[in-house]
């Protein structure tokens, strides 16, 4: 199954949900999103879900490389898209709970395999980028 998740970030921080206790992985945390229907792309796709469970207009504009996890009940191609938040105002439809975590919060939570695999890009992710200051040939 290919799966698409909205990587959110605001500033250092980057948007977690919490998957609902009954569902598929209860309780696990991820990145917001779902199954990639026939006919779509992770884009469509990522836009789709993020208005079905958060109630919130997103622009995809990239993504990381996807992770996969082969066990014998799932095979999960998890597929991440950075994702900017245009509009809308955030409202649980599916998840248990979300939470803007930096990354030193990321490693408290129980992550779905997939994301777990995820988790060292996405950290590098947030890391600041250092000043460098403006420079001159020569
Ligand atoms: N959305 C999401 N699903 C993930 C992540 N990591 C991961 O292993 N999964 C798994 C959990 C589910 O088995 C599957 C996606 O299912 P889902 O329940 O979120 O997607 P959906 O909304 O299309 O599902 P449904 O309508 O059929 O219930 O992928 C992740 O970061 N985000």
């Amino acid at each position: 199954m290919d799966v698409a998740c909205a990587i959110i970030t605001s500033g250092n921080k980057i948007l977690a949900a919490q998957r609902a206790k009954e569902r598929s992985m209860g309780g696990f945390w991820e990145f917001p999103g779902g199954k990639i229907e026939t006919g779509e792309n992770a884009f469509e796709a990522i836009i789709r879900e993020i208005k079905e469970e958060l109630d919130l207009i997103v622009v995809p504009s990239g993504r990381f490389n996807p992770t996969r996890v082969f066990d014998p009940i799932n095979h999960i191609v998890l597929e991440p898209v950075c994702c900017k938040i245009i509009s809308g105002n955030l409202t649980l439809k599916e998840h248990e709970e979300v939470q803007w975590l930096e990354a030193q919060d990321l490693k408290l939570k129980r992550w779905t395999p997939a994301d777990a695999i995820l988790l060292p890009a996405i950290i590098q992710y947030l890391e600041p980028t250092p000043n460098f200051r403006t420079a001159k040939r020569g």
